[in-house]
């Protein structure tokens, strides 16, 4: 009788065997399909604080009620990040579970009203574009605009475009590969880095007017760093049941570009931006624009932030407020960029 679980015989086992294979390839996606992700997920307190908490995204309106009814909040609402994260956490397993790298995000909006614990959602996708990658013949490029909703209300909670690259089933011919592209040289980086003073909206835009003055920048660096380990690598991903393998099958990864597990984009972006937050007085999220991801974050990576601001407007959804474009830069402790992405935020003024 055969021993199944003999090592030599369970080889050729498992030689003959097919793969029942999880995920879709470039060919399986075509423009305008929509794709409703099974199975949702409930927005609950104690994923929203277990990723606050390990991406040191502190603020107390979202800890606390107290804090929370100062800044006009029922209770402690789901934070925006955890949102984003477990909106595209869901969507892996239809998306981009097959591989490939997630390339960025552009169009990230939040609706007005606060998302709070125990909301269940439904995500749907459709997809945009397809294209070819020439540098890479082996995959495609794909985006997608998916919707976050109340399941419900049916209201929007958020809405973004994504592009990955995903893995062809059958690689294109190719002539021979990448072509190098040209280095940009040009730096100009100005003499002048103006820091704000503090972190209410004020500072934010006296800040610009001198850096204007000096034909500067308001450019600075925020101290607290993140090493990356199991928790932010594998467990923060999974709980928003994003199935990608790069987060947490170390055994696959060995024999990828990265050689390893590499942290889920959200995280990496939602660590510096809870560092740069940690130096400002948030009143609201509104959106995020233009968010690339680099290079790739391994556990022992340690992930820090660097903030530019790029424009304060006296214009807000609450008088408390005014409005704020920065430009986050997350980066690694070789001072490698990482992460990058502009944020619209609400920052608080202060009190008269
Ligand atoms: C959720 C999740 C995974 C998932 O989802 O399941 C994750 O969290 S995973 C972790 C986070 N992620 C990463 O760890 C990736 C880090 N990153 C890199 O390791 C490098 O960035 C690279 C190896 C991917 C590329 O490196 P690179 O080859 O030097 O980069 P580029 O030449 O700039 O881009 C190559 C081609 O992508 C086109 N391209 C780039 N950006 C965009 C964009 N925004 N929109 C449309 N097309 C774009 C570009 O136009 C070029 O197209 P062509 O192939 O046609 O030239």
């Amino acid at each position: 009788m055969t021993d199944w679980t003999d090592p030599d015989t369970f080889a050729q086992a498992l030689e003959h065997a097919e793969t029942r294979e999880k995920g879709n390839c470039f060919e399986d996606f075509e423009e305008r399909d929509v794709i409703e992700h099974d199975p949702g997920l409930t927005l609950t307190k104690w994923g929203n604080e277990v990723w606050m908490g390990q991406t040191l995204n502190h603020d107390p309106a979202y800890w606390r009620p107290d804090a929370a009814a100062d800044r006009g909040f029922e209770e402690p609402p789901i934070h925006p990040d955890y949102l984003t994260a477990a909106t595209l956490g869901i969507t892996v397993e239809d998306l981009s579970e097959k591989g490939g790298y997630f390339l960025g995000r552009t169009d990230v909006r939040f609706a007005q009203d606060a998302v709070y614990p125990g909301t269940d959602m439904s995500v749907e996708s459709e997809v945009v574009n397809t294209a070819t990658s020439s540098s890479r013949p082996q995959y495609g490029i794909v985006s997608w605009r998916t919707r976050a909703k109340d399941l419900e209300t049916d209201d929007l909670l958020m809405s973004y475009e994504r592009t990955n690259m995903i893995p062809r089933r059958e690689p294109l011919e190719t002539d021979g590969g990448a072509t190098a592209t040209e280095e940009d040289d040009d730096n100009d980086l100005p003499e002048t880095f103006v820091t704000p003073e503090g972190g209410y909206f004020e500072d934010f835009a006296d800040a610009l007017e001198i850096a204007d003055e000096e034909n500067g920048a308001v450019a600075y660096r925020h101290e607290r760093g993140r090493t990356q380990d199991d928790v932010t690598v594998a467990q923060l991903p999974l709980a928003t049941l994003n199935t990608a393998k790069q987060h947490h099958n170390v055994d696959v990864m060995a024999d990828s570009p990265s050689g390893d597990i590499v942290t889920y984009g959200d995280v990496t972006r939602s660590t510096a931006l809870g560092h740069a937050r940690s130096d400002e007085r948030t009143w609201r999220e509104v959106g995020f624009d233009d968010e690339s991801f680099h290079t790739f974050v391994t556990p022992g990576d340690t992930v820090y932030a660097f903030t530019r601001v790029l424009e304060a407007t006296d214009d807000a959804s609450s008088d408390e407020a005014g409005t704020v474009r920065f430009q986050h830069i997350a980066f690694n402790q070789d001072d490698t960029p990482v992460y990058s992405g502009t944020r619209i935020a609400e920052i608080r003024k202060r009190s008269n």
